[in-house]
């Protein structure tokens, strides 16, 4: 048996085993010849399961063209992009609804809750869509997300009689009901005062170290991705650096570093 080349395989089997997404030499451009935008350059990417990562950079570095394309919402100029084994870019437009509605989940920084549904009828949304009822172990977990993150004595409010924190809480609560593989947040804490925004980047982070939830999101707030295990820095469509546990003060002088560059 030829040692040398079995062992550095299974190497790279087990570290593409602990990736729950990547994308590899992925490159997005907008516009043609002189108007060409290139959004996104040979970026190579993976990013870990059971991890909060936080994708930074300046604006107009790439950030939410990256998650775009990561979560099978926009396509790519050239390059790959997988969820778990699958390769995102050999899909059809149901295949990928079916992926996006199954695996991913997501939080945006508007909160996009139903404004004619309460709280409960929020949470039920995604099975609504997939066209089933929650099992009864599913159950039992929207029963733990609602008392974990304090919605139990809102249930039957609607979004408009609640306020951002508790919106973003039930977001986010949705986003984890089907346990999905990945969830993306876009700018979680965009429209929410400082010591909210705190607290909803806390429920995050428990996600992920309580649930082994993992997590992308995409900010430019250094006291966000200070909540995140990993932060992924992107300028001018690259990725320039790739760093676990910062403290926000480091991430600020970084971020000033690449935009003084850019
Ligand atoms: N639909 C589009 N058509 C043309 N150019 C686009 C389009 N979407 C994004 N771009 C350009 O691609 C580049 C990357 O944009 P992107 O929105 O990914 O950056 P970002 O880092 O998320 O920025 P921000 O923090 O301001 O949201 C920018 O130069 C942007 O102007």
């Amino acid at each position: 048996m030829d040692i040398t080349t079995t062992i550095p395989t299974v190497g790279a089997e087990t570290a593409r085993a602990s990736l729950v997404a990547r994308v590899e030499n992925l490159t997005k451009s907008y516009g043609a010849h002189g108007a060409r935008v290139d959004a996104l350059r040979e970026v190579t990417l993976g990013i870990r399961r059971g991890e909060f990562t936080a994708i930074m950079g300046p604006s107009g570095s790439g950030k939410s063209t990256l998650m775009h394309i990561m979560a099978g919402l926009d396509s790519s100029s050239s390059g790959r992009v997988w969820l778990g084994d699958t390769e995102i870019g050999g899909l059809g437009d149901e295949q990928l609804t079916l992926l996006r509605r199954r695996r991913i989940g997501f939080v945006f920084q508007a909160f996009n809750l139903v404004p004619t549904l309460d709280v409960e009828g929020n949470l039920l949304l995604p099975f609504e869509l997939d066209g089933r009822t929650p099992s009864a172990r599913e159950r039992e977990w929207i029963d733990e997300l609602e008392t974990v993150l304090g919605l139990d004595p809102r249930l039957t409010h609607r979004p408009h009689e609640l306020s951002g924190g508790q919106q973003q809480r039930v977001a986010i609560a949705r986003a984890l009901v089907t346990r999905p593989e990945l969830v993306f947040a876009d700018e979680p804490t965009g429209n929410l005062d400082s010591r909210t925004g705190r607290e909803v980047l806390q429920v995050l982070q428990t996600a992920t170290r309580s649930y082994g939830q993992s997590i992308a999101m995409v900010t430019h707030d250094p006291i966000a991705a200070s909540f995140a295990d990993r932060v992924v820095f992107l300028a001018d469509g690259r990725v320039v650096a790739d760093r676990t546990q910062m403290d926000a003060s480091e991430i600020a002088s970084f971020m000033l570093s690449i935009e003084q560059v850019a």
